[in-house]
Parts: structure tokens; C-alpha cells; sequence
């Protein structure tokens, strides 16, 4: 299937490994389909453990001469990888909607999102600062300067198929790495658009590879090399909990971004409207499938009723359809195993006495389309209190007092991000700090920004991504000793 693109050269069936593109074809390589349709849009090739050795060799040859160049040299590459990214932003946002389904708006705003990590990091480049600390004998000084990690190998989604390769890229060139990944099987188009923007940006071949096919395989070799000293994933627990032992062989650094149960708490001194729109984002953004998606909806007693009326009145004005056409806010659901685990968890509620206010089944434009949907009369014993629905269901669970709800949000092996709306400045400050998560956003539905630190604790995983933190997850910081420094 062709897209209408102003660059076509963009959507290129190729993996692009140590500087090598190597073409995919319908007879041996892995097709990659549109969710809205079930179209095949093309053949990317199926590589396995000797590309990715051949990737990892070319990066080691190529990341020396990388670190060796100065930070503004390899800012100012960044800067016009961050620019073309910009200008080709209308065409990365096709790719995007036909293999992963979000709506074009979303999507453009996704590539818009994903350069910002270039950009920031662009900037970032030149401000990795060491110290010096006062000696402990009075002849020495204390040097700490930073490093670059090295090889780095990443791994992601396709929930995010720009953003979640840019947050781990950018920080990684601008330290002075190089990276081999291998984008989700759903979505490499857009990691290849990427690969090629980014040569043209002017990034040495060999620094950055992106290898499709078998990801056992491809994840094996990458783990099992010593060569490569950092592994970046975003994904599921299971699979970083799988790819973290893969690692211990070689004491690898580890960068994971793993699954979320993110609790949303309405106190009943909140601004209601301003919870409903928070709830919109929090909820439903990206149909649902995304690690920091509220998943538990908390509403205090005293306005559990009027938030559901108005959080159904909102979303039942919202558009399902094909991410292509006009004012669609809802896409389909990645896959039919997506649907599968929607639809359970709606029948697991309702079997348990939830009530469905909104939605709750398939879509009928069919597919992986499904109704948002809102349940009420949630309890504990349900399994979307537990497990991560990724999908466009709202549950509404009843809460009486602050220390329950904190409670309740806390009961969970995740720890991602959290969200709560409250007017009692007080109230702010003691909930933000008893959260047991990396992101707290308070009065607000959406928290993800190149400039914050994206991460969390508990089995949601390891290390930050984006602000200054994110440019420390790829350096290592060296201790010089200063001797001889005698008294004149
Ligand atoms: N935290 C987050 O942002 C995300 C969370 N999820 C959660 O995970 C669930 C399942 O989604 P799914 O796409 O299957 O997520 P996975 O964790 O399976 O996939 C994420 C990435 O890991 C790769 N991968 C899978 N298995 C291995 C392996 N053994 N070794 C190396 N790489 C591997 C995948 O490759 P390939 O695509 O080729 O299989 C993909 O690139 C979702 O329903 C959601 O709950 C999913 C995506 C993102
Ligand atoms: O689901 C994810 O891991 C992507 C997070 C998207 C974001 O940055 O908000």
C-alpha cells in the first residue's frame, strides 16, 4: 500500500545495519499492517542474531569517533535531525497512523513530541558537566568528569513508535554513544523514517542501526554481547524482567520502562470540570494504550455521581473511527490480542456486579475497533484494579477518606505515574510525597515533556528518561585522582 508522502523515500521496507541498508521482500520478510484496515503496508527484512552482531561491531568502530567529537559538533547533528524531523512531520505522522492507528492530530503531535527529545537533548549535549571536590590529603584534588556509556541497545513499543525511540536515541548521541535498536514488530516504518532522517542529519554510519525481525533473537545477541554496555527498554514487566536476567551474564546498565497501574484520584474539593478534561487525557489518550494511562479511577463519595454523568457526557461526544479521517479521536486497538484483553476485563467487572455507563464492546465498524467505555460500581476484587487494561476503558472506583485512597493507589507492584485532583494546597503536598510513584501530576492529566524525568519505581522499572537525568542514564562518571600538587 502507498501513502501519499511529500517524501516517499521516507517509507523505506529496509533495516539499515552498521551503514548497510538491506531491503525486506513480501517472500522472506516480516509484513507490517495497518490496525485500521488489516492492510499490509509492507515488508520490512527478518534479521536476527548476525545483523545484530554485524550492528553491534559497526557501532563500536563508530561510537569512538563519535565521543571524540566535540559536544557542539554532535549538537549541532542533532539540531538538524531535530529540524528535518519537523519539516518531514506531516509525512512521519502518515507512517505513523497507518501502522500503529492513532489519529493523524495525535500522530503529528506525537512526531512533534519525539523531536523534542532531539532537540532538548541537542541542547543538553553540551552540558555534561563534571566536578572538582576538595582533596582529602593536601596535596591532591578530586576529579569526577562524565563519559560516555558506550554501545548502547535499545528496544521498544510500538504504543509510542517516534517518541520512545527519540527519548533513548537523543540522550545517547548527545553523551556520545552509539545505538543499535530494534523497533516493535508493528511499528518499524517509523524507526525507519527515523534511520533515514537521521543520516541525513549527518549521523556517521555505523552510529545508529535499527534491525527488524526476530526479537528473541535480536534481544538475545544484544544481551548476551560484551560489547555493549547499556540495554534501554520500554515494554512489558514480563519481557523487561526476561531481558534484565538476560544481562546479569554481563553486568549491563539497564534502562527500563516497564507496565503502570496509574491510580487517578478525584477529591471532592477538586475542580470537577477541570478533573472530567484531566480524566479525558489521562484515560484515553492513545486510545488508552499507554504505560501512564490512568487505569483506576478514584472519585470521593460526595461526587462520584455528577464525575461520571459528566465524564460520559464527554467522552460519548468523542469520534471512533480510521485515524485518517477528519476529528477522529479514537483509533483501533493495536491488535485483536489488545481486544481480547479489553473485553475481559470489562466481562471480569461486569460479572462482578460493575455497571457499564458508556460503551463496553466492540466497535461496529469491527476490526480491533472498540467502544470507549466507562464503568461504575468498580470494587477491588475486579481485575482492572490489578492488571493494566491498556486499552479505552474508565474504571470508577468509590473512596471515602484520603488516607483510603492513598492507600488503595499504593497497593499495587507498579509505580509509574499517579494523578490527583485536589484544591487544598495542604492536601497537594501530603499526597505528592505519600504516592509511591515516579510521577505525580496533580491538577493535571498529562505530565510527559522532554524537560521532566519520565520513569518509575517498583516493577515499572529503572532509571529516567528525558530532563537533565536522562542525558546520566548513558554517561559514566570517572574519578580522576589529582596528586602531586605540592605547596610552592
Ligand atoms: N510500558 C509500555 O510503554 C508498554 C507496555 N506494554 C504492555 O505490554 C503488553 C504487551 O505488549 P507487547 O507489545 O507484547 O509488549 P512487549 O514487551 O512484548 O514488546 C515490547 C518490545 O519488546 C520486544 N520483545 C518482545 N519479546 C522480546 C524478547 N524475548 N526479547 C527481546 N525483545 C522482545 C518486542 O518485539 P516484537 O514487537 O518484535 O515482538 C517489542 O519491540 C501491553 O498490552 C501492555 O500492557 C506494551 C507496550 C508498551
Ligand atoms: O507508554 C509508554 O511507555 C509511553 C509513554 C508515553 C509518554 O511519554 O507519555
Amino acid at each position: 500500500m502507498t501513502l501519499d508522502l511529500n517524501n516517499p523515500d521516507l517509507m523505506r521496507e529496509a533495516a539499515l545495519v552498521g551503514g548497510r541498508w538491506i531491503a525486506g521482500d513480501a517472500t522472506t520478510g516480516v509484513a507490517v499492517t495497518n490496525p485500521a484496515s488489516g492492510v499490509v503496508l509492507g515488508y520490512v527484512p527478518r534479521l536476527g542474531a548476525a545483523e545484530t552482531l554485524e550492528a553491534i561491531d559497526a557501532a563500536q568502530v563508530a561510537q569512538k569517533a563519535w565521543a571524540a567529537r566535540t559536544a557542539k559538533d554532535r549538537s549541532a547533528v542533532l539540531r538538524r535531525w531535530f529540524d528535518l524531523m519537523m519539516a518531514n512531520q506531516s509525512d512521519l505522522a502518515q507512517i505513523l497512523t497507518a501502522e500503529q492507528g492513532k489519529p493523524l492530530a495525535e500522530a503529528a503531535g506525537e512526531i512533534a513530541y519525539g523531536a523534542s527529545f532531539i532537540e532538548w537533548f541537542a541542547e543538553e549535549a553540551r552540558r555534561a558537566y563534571g566536578d572538582i571536590t576538595p582533596g582529602h590529603a593536601p596535596d591532591k584534588r578530586i576529579l569526577s568528569v562524565k563519559q560516555p556509556i558506550g554501545v548502547v541497545a535499545a528496544i521498544t513499543p510500538w504504543n509510542f513508535p517516534n517518541a520512545m525511540i527519540t527519548r533513548k536515541a537523543g540522550p545517547a548521541f548527545a553523551a556520545g554513544c552509539a545505538m543499535v535498536l530494534k523497533p516493535a514488530g508493528q511499528t518499524p516504518f517509523s524507526a525507519i523514517a527515523l534511520a533515514v532522517l537521521a543520516e541525513e542529519a549527518g549521523l556517521p554510519p555505523g552510529l545508529f542501526s535499527v534491525v527488524t525481525g526476530a526479537a528473541r533473537d535480536i534481544g538475545k545477541a544484544m544481551t548476551d554481547s560484551p560489547i555493549v554496555q547499556k540495554l534501554t527498554f520500554t515494554g512489558s514487566t514480563e519481557v523487561g524482567a526476561k531481558l534484565y536476567a538476560q544481562c546479569a551474564p554481563t553486568i549491563k546498565k539497564l534502562g527500563l520502562e516497564l507496565g503502570g497501574n496509574a491510580p487517578f484520584i478525584v477529591f471532592d474539593d477538586a475542580d470537577l470540570d477541570a478533573a472530567v478534561e484531566g480524566a479525558v487525557i489521562a484515560k484515553f489518550r492513545n486510545n488508552g494504550q499507554t504505560c501512564v494511562c490512568a487505569n483506576r479511577i478514584y472519585v470521593q463519595l460526595s461526587v462520584y455521581d455528577a464525575f461520571a454523568e459528566k465524564l460520559a457526557a464527554k467522552v460519548a461526544t468523542l469520534p471512533t473511527g480510521n485515524g485518517v479521517d477528519k476529528g477522529i479521536v479514537f483509533g483501533p486497538l493495536i491488535d485483536e490480542a489488545a481486544v481480547q484483553k479489553v473485553d475481559e476485563h470489562v466481562a471480569d467487572a461486569t460479572s462482578k456486579g460493575a455497571q457499564v455507563i458508556l460503551g463496553g464492546k466492540s466497535h461496529a465498524l469491527g476490526g480491533t475497533f472498540y467502544e470507549p467505555t466507562i464503568l461504575t460500581g468498580v470494587t477491588n476484587d475486579m481485575a482492572v484494579a490489578t492488571e493494566e487494561t491498556f486499552g479505552p476503558v474508565a474504571p470508577l472506583f468509590k473512596f471515602e477518606t484520603e488516607a483510603e485512597v492513598v492507600a488503595l493507589s499504593n497497593d499495587t507492584e507498579f509505580g509509574l505515574a499517579s494523578y490527583f485532583y485536589s484544591r487544598d494546597h495542604a492536601r497537594v503536598w501530603r499526597v505528592s510525597e505519600a504516592l509511591d510513584y515516579g510521577m505525580v501530576g496533580v491538577n493535571t492529566g498529562l505530565i510527559s515533556t522532554a524537560e521532566a524525568p519520565f520513569g518509575g519505581v517498583k516493577q515499572s522499572g529503572l532509571g529516567r528518561e528525558g530532563s537533565r537525568h536522562g542525558l546520566d542514564d548513558y554517561l559514566e562518571i570517572k574519578y580522576i585522582c589529582l596528586g602531586g600538587i605540592e605547596e610552592a
